[in-house]
């Protein structure tokens, strides 16, 4: 399981938000909703180990993150702003990159791409993507091999209707096989029994 408690973090000499306790249980999602500036990317990175609170911790099954940062990068899959791709290289060898670098098989690249309906275009260059296959593309990771935690910063964002249906089944996938997921979203991811965490705009 996944908790934080008292969790807060100054930056730029304000308190971005203070206080939060949070805990997530496998098969549990929950959905980050603030208006913009809240933290909920800040929130987001502090849970994946990349920003180090002020006050606070950030425990996995009772044992703070912060005691084993690799660790704790092993058994999430964090999808921020950026797609993360090297625009030069074909779909399939950006996702074939990250399959190595994580000791995944290659084999699983073919499945990662038909499962974000990318199957036909892998030896399209990044490059030339539209936003939207940019973000399936990056997207594909979490379909590379399964990982307990899946944190989502606004994954929506470029996607079509049918695209953003698709990632509402992957998501209820990795929940029916007790994965968690904590995703910051703007708008209307609907996503069965998540439960929604509002970060208010400091003062
Ligand atoms: N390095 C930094 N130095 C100073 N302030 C920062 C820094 N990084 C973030 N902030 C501030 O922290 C606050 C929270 O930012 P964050 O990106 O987490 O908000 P958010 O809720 O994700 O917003 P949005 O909905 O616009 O994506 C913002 O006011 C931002 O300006």
């Amino acid at each position: 399981m996944l908790a934080t408690t008292g969790l807060g973090i100054i930056r730029g000499e304000r308190a971005v938000f203070t206080d939060i306790d949070l805990a997530v249980e496998p098969g549990e999602a929950v959905v980050l909703r603030g208006p913009n500036g809240a933290g909920k990317s800040t929130l987001l990175r502090i849970l994946a180990g990349l920003l180090s609170p002020t006050v606070g911790r950030v425990t996995w099954d009772g044992a703070a993150i912060a005691d084993d940062r690799e660790a704790h990068g092993r058994r999430l899959r964090y999808a921020g702003h950026g797609d993360a791709l090297k625009l030069a290289l074909t779909a399939f060898d950006n996702l074939a990159f990250w399959a190595r670098f994580e000791g995944t098989p290659v084999e699983a690249v073919d499945d990662a791409l038909d499962r974000l309906g990318l199957g036909a275009l892998g030896m399209l260059p990044a490059g030339v993507m539209s936003a939207g296959q940019k973000r399936r593309l990056g997207l594909a990771r979490l379909a590379l091999a399964p990982r307990p935690l899946w944190l989502l910063d606004e994954p929506t964002v470029s996607l079509d209707a049918a695209s953003v249906d698709l990632l509402a089944g992957m998501i209820w996938d990795h929940r029916a096989a007790g994965g968690m997921v904590v995703v910051a979203t703007h708008d209307g991811l609907s996503l069965p029994n998540a439960r929604t965490f509002v970060l208010e705009k400091a003062a």
